[in-house]
């Protein structure tokens, strides 16, 4: 691939974005890549977690500016709706995705970073939805992750300013799971897809698809949807080990069944 390098390493399915000159700016060929990327890892079962980080100084400064100049109204279009297609599919994937922040997460590249289950960033990285300051708004999912995860004070600041914000200020409003030391990016994000590989990659599959299904639907659907999923839970090996393994005093030995 051009425009992204993949690794897999003790169960974790790394994802590099890999345009460093450019600040892994997003162009198509990045959204067909990257999806592909994530399709592989999905089929794949020696992958358990999937890590997308950038290489070089930033995660991502954004969509890919040189691409919008001659840009016609149809062509927009598709560029927003395969990027935005690539980041529901990267949302809905079944398996835990981590985003890595090791430097600016701009525009797209915050919005990639959003539609992960989870966001650790070195101290020094910088986030922000600038597009604003192009004459446009965020168009791969932004608009709408942003305010659910911040909620509308906090996302129409982001949005309609401009401005960028430290990884203290990003972790304070709950756009971060955690801000660690540049040199320790990589150990603690690690040690963080260390701890969901303890678990079954089953449950936390269903898990993941009953907490992403409430987040869009009326609470009593979502409530709904809970109850449904902790029934079919008990058809599993899984939920056998784990009970199991608690009343034998001794570690789960979980196997995605
Ligand atoms: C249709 C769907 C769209 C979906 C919605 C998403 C929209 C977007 O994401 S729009 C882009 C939003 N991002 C930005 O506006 C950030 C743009 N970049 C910057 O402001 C700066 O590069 C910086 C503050 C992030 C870093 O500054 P600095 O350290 O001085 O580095 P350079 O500016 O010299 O950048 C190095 C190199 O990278 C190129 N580059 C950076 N960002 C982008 C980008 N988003 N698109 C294209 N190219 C980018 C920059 O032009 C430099 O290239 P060279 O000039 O060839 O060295």
């Amino acid at each position: 691939m051009e425009t992204v390098d993949v690794k897999k390493d003790n169960g974790i399915g790394w994802v590099f974005l890999n345009r460093p000159d450019k600040l892994n700016a997003i162009n198509m060929k990045m959204i067909q890549e990257l999806l592909t990327a994530i399709k592989n890892y999905e089929e794949d079962n020696e992958v358990k977690v999937i890590v997308i980080t950038g290489r070089g100084k930033a995660f991502s400064a954004g969509a890919d500016i040189s691409q919008f100049k001659e840009l016609t109204p149809a062509g927009a279009w598709e560029l927003a709706r395969k990027g935005r297609e690539l980041m529901d599919y990267i949302e809905r994937v079944p398996k835990p995705t981590i985003a890595m922040i090791n430097g600016y997460a701009l525009g797209g590249g915050l919005e990639l970073a959003m539609a992960c289950d989870f966001r650790i960033a070195s101290e020094d990285a910088m986030f922000g939805l600038p597009e604003i300051n192009l004459g446009i708004y965020p168009g791969f999912g932004g608009t709408q992750r942003l305010l659910r995860l911040v909620g509308k004070t906090k996302a129409l600041e982001m949005m309609m300013t401009g401005d960028r914000i430290t990884a203290q200020e990003a972790e304070r409003i709950g756009l971060l799971n955690k801000v660690v030391p540049k040199e320790k990016l990589e150990e603690e994000t690690i040690k963080f897809a260390q701890k969901l590989m303890e678990k079954s990659p089953l449950i936390l599959s269903i898990l993941k698809s009953v907490v992403l299904y409430g987040n869009d639907a009326p609470l009593l659907d979502g409530l709904n949807m809970e109850s449904l999923g902790w029934g079919f839970v008990f058809s599993t090996n899984d939920q056998k080990e784990g009970v199991n393994a608690f009343l034998e005093k001794r570690k789960p030995n979980f196997q995605g069944k």
